[in-house]
């Protein structure tokens, strides 16, 4: 199943600067390892925000709340997921 999913992201300014760096780069980690897999399909950068919008391949929404759930940004993002399916119109549909 895919999921459109926009993470808003917002660390607390008085966050220790090496905690910081830490979650960090720990997100990157886990946001590759994601990618890699096949199952964070496309991660996108929204333009003049602390936000990415991204597309999921995942099981079901399980899966996909497991995932969301154990990033490591996960308590200071703000997460709207919405379920996807095959436009009617898409090239995809009408081979
Ligand atoms: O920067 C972000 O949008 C938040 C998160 C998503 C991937 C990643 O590396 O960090």
């Amino acid at each position: 199943m895919l999921f459109h999913v926009r993470m808003d992201v917002a660390i607390p300014r008085d966050l220790d600067p090496e905690e910081r760096t830490r979650l960090v780069t720990t997100e990157k980690a886990r946001a590759l390892d994601l990618q890699r897999s096949g199952k964070w399909v496309h991660l996108w950068r929204v333009v003049g925000a602390y936000s990415n919008v991204s597309v999921f391949d995942v099981d079901g929404t399980d899966e996909l709340h497991d995932i969301l759930w154990n990033l490591p940004l996960f308590p200071f993002m703000t997460i709207t997921v919405t379920p996807l399916t095959e436009h009617p119109s898409a090239l995809s549909a009408n081979p």
